[in-house]
């Protein structure tokens, strides 16, 4: 298990040296938005070098209190957002379950499951074989050929998290992923995360608290725009 880091100074901590076993290390990690503070727009920080790391196998949660950044770090370790300063290390594929379904509304769960897979490059076989073993897992195959605008705010969950999982990542950054689930899902849920930590994939799950502590190999705690460990 290795400790997060925490950067003492106000500098950004150099980038870590490369490890094999390390899949993901961002460091000194800074961002702030503008915002309107009379009387006039400020940049108003979020992340102040903040320091995060995940090993292969790893399941880590990154908690932290509304507004600590935790949304805004992950769309900086995906790429969706940029950084003012800090490094971002990435070894094997991604998958991003974002807090809000980025979903196509008139699409079926299969028609997204099919356009997903072929953004992904899976063949029709793969892509097959996974698709039914999400809809079973997560228990969704009766709403197979529904929209997504006819989905209930679980079912979307579930089809939200399905598509980050599809290519079987070897990196999994979840952001509230089980906010919406009944408690047979969220059960299910962490039979497929047990599943994949023993095939050496990595979770990063973002939560507001951490209800199942002993589930995680580490939890890091965003305060003041830093991440600590707890
Ligand atoms: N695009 C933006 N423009 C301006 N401020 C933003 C923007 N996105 C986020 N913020 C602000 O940055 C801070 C951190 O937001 P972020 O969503 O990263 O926090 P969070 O820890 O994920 O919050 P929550 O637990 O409520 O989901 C908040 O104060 C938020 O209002």
């Amino acid at each position: 298990m290795s400790a997060t880091a925490q950067t003492s100074a106000d500098r950004p901590a150099p980038p870590l040296p490369p490890d094999p076993a390390r899949l993901l290390a961002a460091t000194g990690v800074h961002k702030a938005y503008q915002r309107w503070r009379w009387p006039r727009p400020r940049r108003v920080p979020v992340l102040m070098g903040a320091d995060l790391s995940l090993e292969r196998g790893e399941v880590v949660g990154l908690v932290g209190e509304n507004g600590s950044g935790k949304t805004t770090l992950m769309r900086i370790l995906v790429g969706d957002l940029a950084a003012d300063a800090g490094t971002v290390q990435l070894t094997g594929t991604l998958g991003y379950c974002p807090q809000q379904p980025v979903v196509y509304p008139r699409l079926t769960c299969d028609e997204h499951f099919e356009l997903f897979g072929g953004a992904y490059r899976m063949t029709a076989a793969r892509l097959h074989e996974a698709r039914l073993a999400l809809y079973e897992e997560l228990g969704f195959e009766r709403f197979a050929a529904t929209r997504a605008d006819q989905l209930s705010g679980g079912t979307l969950a579930k089809l939200n998290l399905g598509l980050a999982l599809l290519p079987d990542p070897d990196i999994l950054l979840l952001d509230e992923p089980y906010a919406g689930f009944d408690w047979d899902t969220y059960q299910k849920f962490w039979g497929l995360v047990a599943q994949r930590r023993a095939r050496g994939r990595s979770v990063l799950i973002v939560s507001h608290f951490i209800a199942d502590q002993q589930r995680f190999d580490r939890i890091v705690t965003l305060r003041e725009g830093r991440a600590w460990s707890v």
